[in-house]
């Protein structure tokens, strides 16, 4: 399986926003250090989710950059992205694994010690951690866990623990201190005035 990478850009599809704009702007300065994860909203069809993947996926292709696919691994196999990324509400993690194969990248949504050796043990490749601080990009969150909640986890596993949730540049320090490997971020760069310099930022401060 090739390394992950440090940054994770999870799509934006909420009204108004402009998802392949943004992951063309991301692309183009963090290369193959990029993985894109594509999420759409509930509301979404399996159609809408395998058109953005498909789009999504040839936009990484020529970076060598990695796609993943939130929630609906069936789509994530269709397109052939590598992988995909389940939480509570979605499949388990083993049987998240079945459908993905041995070589797929898994991620499990995980917030404690105990969830997160569940989910490694189920076959999850990385760990998505958090929310690590309050976001408004999703709701319905529990508390955030904040980096001392990251290095619980982090002490737990063997496995990359990528830090969600209000993730910023600022933010970034703290959360490899605790451990992190890397980071997921929506609205870090998506709502950036300039999301490929948003990009350059978080790279900098993930690879210093
Ligand atoms: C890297 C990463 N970590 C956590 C999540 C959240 O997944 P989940 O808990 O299933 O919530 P939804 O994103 O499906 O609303 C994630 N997507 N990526
Ligand atoms: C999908 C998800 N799961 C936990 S926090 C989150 C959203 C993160 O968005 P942002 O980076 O804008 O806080
Ligand atoms: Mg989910």
């Amino acid at each position: 399986m090739p390394s992950l990478g440090r940054l994770h850009l999870i799509t934006d599809t909420r009204p108004g926003r402009d998802p392949l704009t943004v992951v063309r702007a991301a692309l183009a300065v963090a290369r193959a250090d990029l993985v894109v994860q594509v999420r759409v909203e509930d509301s979404a069809t399996d159609r809408e989710a395998y058109e953005l993947a498909q789009r999504v996926l040839a936009l990484c292709v020529p970076y060598g950059a990695t796609c993943l696919v939130n929630d609906r691994l069936h789509v994530a196999l269709a397109v052939g992205a590598a992988g995909g990324h389940v939480g509570a509400d979605d499949l388990p993690v083993a049987a998240a694994r079945r459908v993905l194969g041995p070589a797929g990248v898994l991620g499990a949504t995980a917030r404690a010690p105990g969830t997160a050796t569940a989910a490694v043990a189920a076959g999850a490749s990385y760990l998505g951690v958090g929310p690590c601080h309050a976001t408004s990009t999703k709701s319905g969150l529990p508390d955030p866990i904040g980096p001392a909640g990251v290095r619980a986890v982090v002490d737990a596993v063997d496995v990359p623990v990528i830090a969600i949730g209000g993730v910023t540049t600022e933010r970034v320090p703290e959360l490899r201190a605790a451990g992190a490997y890397g980071v997921a971020v929506v609205g870090a760069v998506s709502a950036a005035a300039d999301p490929a310099r948003a990009t350059a930022e978080l790279i900098e401060a993930l690879t210093c």
